[in-house]
């Protein structure tokens, strides 16, 4: 069990939305484009209280670079959608490492479940510890400028590596590095504006109002006990 998932959960029962056209959002939808199952809500949706932060924080970066806007990669997510995902991304590793996914021993598939776990959720049902995205409150997102062209921001979205790592560059005496990390202190700064909280691990990761969100804000601010206003999304 992650730390965070002992934060307690008050549910508002905020009902889903979908986002509106003022993000960007990547076209196919990433997971939907491999095959997860999809069949109630979009992976375009968000609690509504969220969904009024994400415009906030939008705001914020058009004051600051006219024109840029979020673009959104994933939002919510239903478990057997992250169990779908922590297994394509299981195959992945096993076929990074030259094994056969459907041979490996069981300490291969522990060794190579660690390396995916370190970027994925378990895909939890127990109501008490969701995995993050399930609550309708996490998003994914990256930054595109006013011509719609990809912000660099040093790494792709998912990627199994330390470039995720959202400090990965900070201190890195190189053009392109400067360039990058400031990339992601522009996105970090206008979603921290409007109340998010950034993944430790995932420059792209972001929440507002999940276990995550309240154990981040909790270190953070010594002192502080928020709790979590949303658990695994029910209709
Ligand atoms: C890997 C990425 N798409 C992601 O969402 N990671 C978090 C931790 C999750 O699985 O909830
Ligand atoms: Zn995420």
């Amino acid at each position: 069990m992650k730390p965070y998932q002992r934060i307690p959960i008050h549910d508002s029962h905020e009902p889903l939305l979908e986002l509106p056209a003022v993000f960007a959002r990547f076209d196919p939808h990433p997971y939907a484009k491999l095959g997860a199952p999809y069949p109630d809500y979009s992976p375009f949706a968000l609690r509504s209280s969220v969904v009024e932060r994400l415009q906030q924080a939008q705001t914020y970066l058009q004051q600051l670079q006219p024109g840029w806007r979020l673009q959104v990669f994933d939002a919510y997510r239903p478990v057997p959608v992250q169990q779908f995902m922590v297994e394509y991304t299981l195959a992945v590793v096993c076929t990074e490492r030259g094994w056969a996914v459907d041979q490996i021993t069981p300490q291969q598939r522990q060794e190579a479940l660690a390396q995916v776990h370190q970027f994925w959720a378990v895909p939890n049902l127990n109501p008490l510890t969701p995995p993050p995205h399930s609550t309708g409150a996490a998003v994914d997102l990256t930054l595109i400028d006013a011509q719609g062209r990809p912000v660099d921001m040093g790494g792709e979205l998912d990627e199994l590596s330390l470039r995720s790592y959202p400090d990965h560059y900070v201190g890195l005496a190189d053009a392109s590095a400067e360039m990058y990390d400031a990339h992601r202190q522009l996105l970090n700064y206008c979603m921290a504006q409007a109340g998010f909280e950034r993944h430790y691990h995932e420059w792209w990761h972001f929440s507002y109002g999940d276990q995550l969100w309240a154990w981040l804000r909790n270190r953070r601010h010594l002192g502080q006990t928020s709790t979590a206003q949303y658990g695994r999304f029910a209709a």
